[in-house]
């Protein structure tokens, strides 16, 4: 049978990568880019079609960090396919990144080392902005425009009989102590990317239970660090260009450091292969490469409670509820304005 597969954040890094490993695997596959950059997007099929000349491949057009196109982009959906197989929420933004290198020396000759190069504890910070929503963008691009999506895409995610799948690309950055329950958009901090993340895997769990008894499961990857234009963004480029051969180097002692996208994206490949009912909500299934380049995947269990998750679902379900009244106030403030006096 033909699967749907919608990939948000499909134009480039670890999306591209997935989006090529499940054209190899699965030639019937029909599969939707969901980018908000449609020059990039069509750059994004065009590179797949010269591998798979076959393939069916879709785009649509998706901001998920705006309301209004999460609102257009699932009609669209809606109207195009009868059900989806696998959504997997992969954009993802860390704008205005910010290294502490006082703190990345002193971490250099700490016994903190390993965990500092796998997850970026204590020496990256990010500068958030409001967005035309009047919310925080990397917690409405990286979570709360996905989680929109879901509840849109319900009536397909969620149909009887079928089961369906929705992944989440997390991170080892994700961090309970970046997190604070009473500020979800991280308004007062200066972590939002990692308060983002854990949040994503909280939400993750709470679709399990909630969502499972319908059909739809929810996991959590972790693609390790890869080189993509989110990591090149956090530093200049001839810093890259200086530290590669170091982080090849770090490679062989560290099987976080999966470096390529395709590398990255083994973990969102190995889930599309699972039988949901195997899978376990609570960990997070982490991209892997060994120092000699062996790809695999290995479920690590996620530092989070269950109270905590299920009060997250519903403050995003109180402000689904606000924003939407928000849109409809003002889409009826715009349609009084045209009508003539
Ligand atoms: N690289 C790494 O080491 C790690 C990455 N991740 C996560 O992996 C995911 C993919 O990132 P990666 O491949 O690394 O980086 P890229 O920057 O290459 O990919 C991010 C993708 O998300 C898209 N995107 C960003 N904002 C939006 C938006 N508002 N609406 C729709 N699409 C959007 C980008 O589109 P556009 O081209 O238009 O910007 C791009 O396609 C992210 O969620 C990231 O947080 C997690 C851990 C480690
Ligand atoms: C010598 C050398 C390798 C220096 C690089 C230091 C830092 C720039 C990296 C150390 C750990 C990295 C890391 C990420 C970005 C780059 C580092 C901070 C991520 C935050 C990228 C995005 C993620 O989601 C998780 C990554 C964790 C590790």
């Amino acid at each position: 049978m033909q699967r749907v597969v919608v990939v948000t954040g499909a134009n480039s890094g670890i999306g591209l990568a997935l989006c090529e490993r499940l054209l190899t695997e699965d030639t019937q596959l029909r599969l939707c880019l969901a980018c908000r950059n449609m020059q990039r997007a069509e750059a994004a099929r065009d590179t797949l079609l010269t591998s798979h000349a076959d393939a069916r491949v879709d785009l649509l057009h998706l901001d998920v960090g705006s309301v209004e196109s999460v609102l257009a982009a699932a009609q669209e959906v809606k109207a195009r396919y009868s059900r989806v197989d696998f959504l997997y929420l992969n954009a993802g933004i860390m704008p205005n990144p910010q290294v502490d290198v006082k703190a990345f020396f002193k971490g250099l000759f700490s016994t903190n080392v390993v965990n500092m190069f796998s997850t970026a504890e204590g020496i990256l910070t990010q500068q958030d902005r409001v967005n035309a929503d009047g919310l925080q963008e990397v917690f409405a691009t990286n979570l709360f425009g996905h989680f929109l999506l879901i509840r849109e895409l319900e009536p397909l995610l969620c149909e009887a009989g079928h089961t369906s799948r929705v992944v989440w690309t997390s991170s080892s950055n994700a961090r309970r102590s970046a997190f604070n329950i009473e500020d979800l958009q991280h308004r007062n901090g200066t972590e939002p990317y990692s308060s983002s993340k854990y949040a994503s895997d909280l939400l993750s769990l709470a679709l399990s239970k909630h969502k499972n008894s319908q059909g739809l499961f929810s996991s959590v990857i972790c693609p390790g660090l890869v080189m993509t234009n989110l990591t090149y963004g956090i530093l200049p480029s001839f810093f890259w260009t200086l530290i590669m051969p170091i982080m090849w180097l770090i490679r062989i002692f560290t099987n976080t450091f999966t470096l390529t996208p395709s590398n990255g994206a083994e973990a969102l490949h190995w889930l599309f292969l699972q039988k949901p009912e195997s899978l376990d909500p609570r960990a997070k299934y982490h991209s892997l490469t060994s120092g000699l380049g062996a790809n695999y995947t290995q479920p690590r269990q996620m530092d989070i409670d269950d109270d905590m998750s299920e009060v997250l679902y519903s403050k995003l379900l109180e402000l689904e509820k606000e924003v939407r009244r928000k849109l409809s106030e003002r889409n009826a403030d715009d349609k009084a304005e045209t009508v003539p006096q």
